[in-house]
């Protein structure tokens, strides 16, 4: 998967170096190209953006750089594209739409800043190419860079070769048909500031053990996302 990240901030993504994703990168799983905004900007101030036409607080990002940008995407690379544009207007962001996310051969990352990017970039690219617009989560960020990074991060981990274990993505919080949080987890020391394992899972009885995670599981369920447990069937798994 090639993965082109725009903004007008490029250090934000140096994280991405690192861990999980920096192993892809290295293994050749992961084609990262991070581009600044800003050398397709041609005042001596490298402007980006601008006052808001109709008037209103902040500014707005110009679409002069974003459509060069755009079109240098397009000289790059032959691959079909899917342009990401984190937004507070966004489809929020969850792990069926990274599912989706990592079927795609190229994820081209716009990250508007100020108040977002002039909606005719958004009209003009929609038109040409496969355009998301996504949403973090309910909250306010300053701009679209630390959502691309859980993406990122997100979507990176379901390609094939990228974790040890596939098996495990299955099993998680909010994969396909499993609903339930996670159960507590525990290591060695057995005892730890006179706090003790769950007998349970030093018994060694595999059946006891799952049956035990699969309840914790459900009761940190019920407790923090009673949204995702089904109580006509109540074991939270999906049809
Ligand atoms: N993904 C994601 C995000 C973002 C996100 C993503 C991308 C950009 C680009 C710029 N910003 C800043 C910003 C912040 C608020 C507003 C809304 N206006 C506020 C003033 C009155 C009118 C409406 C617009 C632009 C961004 C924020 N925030 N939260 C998420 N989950």
């Amino acid at each position: 998967m090639r993965l082109d990240l725009i903004s007008i901030f490029p250090d934000y993504f140096s994280p991405l170096q690192l861990s999980l994703v920096g192993k892809a990168i290295t293994a050749g799983l992961v084609d990262l190209n991070v581009h600044d905004l800003r050398q397709w900007t041609h005042d001596r101030h490298h402007t980006t953006d601008d006052t808001p036409y109709g008037g209103g607080a902040g500014m707005v990002m110009k679409p002069e750089p974003w459509g060069e940008a755009f079109d240098a995407m397009e000289e790059q690379s032959a691959l079909p594209l899917t342009v990401v544009v984190p937004t507070p207007a966004g489809r929020p962001f969850d792990q069926a739409l990274a599912y989706e996310l990592a079927e795609r051969q190229r994820l081209v990352f716009a990250c508007g800043r100020y108040e977002g990017i002039d909606q005719r970039v958004i009209d003009h690219c929609s038109e040409k190419y496969e355009l998301i617009e996504v949403s973090l989560g309910d909250y306010v960020l300053n701009g679209g860079e630390v959502a691309v990074l859980a993406i990122v991060e997100a979507v990176v981990r379901l390609l094939p070769g990228v974790i040890g274990n596939p098996a495990s993505l299955d099993e998680e919080s909010h994969a396909p048909g499993h609903r339930l949080l996670e159960y507590p987890n525990y290591t060695k020391p057995p005892v730890w500031r006179d706090r003790a394992v769950p007998e349970i899972l030093l018994s060694g009885n595999h059946a006891a053990i799952a049956n035990w995670r699969r309840e914790r599981a459900l009761e940190r369920t019920r407790e923090r996302r009673p949204d995702l447990v089904d109580d006509d069937i109540g074991n939270g798994f999906g049809a």
